[in-house]
């Protein structure tokens, strides 16, 4: 049976007369990472708050780890853990003894366990850094140490309020490589981002937050299908084949260099068998064929409404 890790229904928010969050419901099952995008102020940290239990929604529910955050927020805390945009690392501690005081905070025990502080030191690339403090640590050595920090305590599910912005190229790459991991081990991972290749690496699906509603939701693919641009691309072994495929299929561009033609299509199953029917119906085989998607930045674009005329325009 597949649980839910997290459930959300009918959840707003507003500010004043300002409403950030205005209806919104999605789920996650257990041992998946949910990516939620949209542009600056859409509501993602809010969201973020509200699942925390961290602020109140004005109304609709939402369980985390099968409790009301309403209701059960003591459940909920003791079950999730959190990276927040403003790392809480304290500065004034050096890295080692940051991580040593979760250790003491979550434990319960000021008993040293030094085997757990060393291998998180280990694991997220800052054994060198780990008797400096934090005040001198970069924007992303207090990043890691922050998630470091988070993971103290196991949680089983894990919220990353854009866990890589401001991040080298190569520490990405160990955040990513730690994500994975703990999704290994059955994690479920709520991760914003502002950027959308990472959300495309690493997310079963994404939801797309924007004037307060979620305007589309799906794996990296489903949405990537959505948006114009999408199109099925077919190879054929001479121009007179082209040419017979150019008129069965009227709404196709054609290369006349490269014998292929470009045929708009949402690059489903379906579509894909339609298309390939209608070339067989004249005995007509392409040499080969491949389904072209925009990438997720063409997605966000568009759903978000900003710039939809150059996306359409590619
Ligand atoms: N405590 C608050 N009081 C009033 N308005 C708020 C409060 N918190 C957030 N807002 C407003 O709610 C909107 C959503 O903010 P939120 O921080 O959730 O957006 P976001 O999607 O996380 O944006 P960003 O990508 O810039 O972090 C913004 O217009 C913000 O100004």
């Amino acid at each position: 049976m597949t649980t839910s890790a997290i459930a959300v229904s009918g959840l707003r928010k507003t500010f004043g007369d300002k409403t950030v969050l205005d209806g919104i419901d999605f789920e996650i099952p257990a041992g998946t990472v949910f990516s939620l995008l949209g542009p600056n102020g859409a509501g993602k940290t809010t969201t973020v708050n509200v699942l925390t239990t961290l602020i109140k929604a004005d109304s609709g529910t939402v369980r985390v780890a099968g409790h009301d955050v309403a209701t059960e927020a003591k459940a909920v805390r003791s079950a999730i853990g959190v990276t927040g945009q403003f790392a809480a690392v304290d500065e004034l501690l050096t890295g080692r003894e940051n991580l040593q005081l979760m250790v003491d905070l979550t434990r319960g025990s000021t008993k040293v366990d030094k085997r757990i502080v060393d291998s998180l030191l280990e694991r997220f690339d800052l054994v060198e850094s780990a008797d400096k403090s934090a005040a001198t640590y970069s924007g992303g050595m207090r990043r890691k140490l922050d998630l470091a920090m988070t993971l103290v305590g196991s949680p089983r599910i894990i919220f990353l309020d854009e866990p890589t912005t401001g991040l080298d190229p190569r520490s990405r790459r160990t955040m990513w490589t730690i994500i994975r991991e703990l999704l290994a081990d059955g994690v479920t991972i709520f991760l914003t981002t502002q950027y959308l290749d990472e959300a495309d690496e690493l997310a079963d699906r994404i939801a797309v937050l924007n004037q307060g509603k979620l305007v589309a939701e799906g794996t990296p693919e489903e949405l990537k299908r959505q948006i114009p641009g999408t199109h099925v691309r077919f190879r054929f072994a001479t121009i007179d084949d082209l040419d017979v495929a150019a008129g069965i299929l009227p709404e196709s561009t054609r290369d006349d260099d490269a014998l292929t033609l470009r045929v708009p299509s949402d690059g489903g199953t379906k579509s894909v068998r339609a298309l390939l029917d209608r070339l067989d119906e004249h005995s007509l085989d392409a040499e080969e064929f491949s389904v072209h998607t925009p990438d997720l930045d063409d997605v966000f674009l568009a759903l978000t409404g900003h710039d939809t005329a150059e996306v359409v325009a590619k």
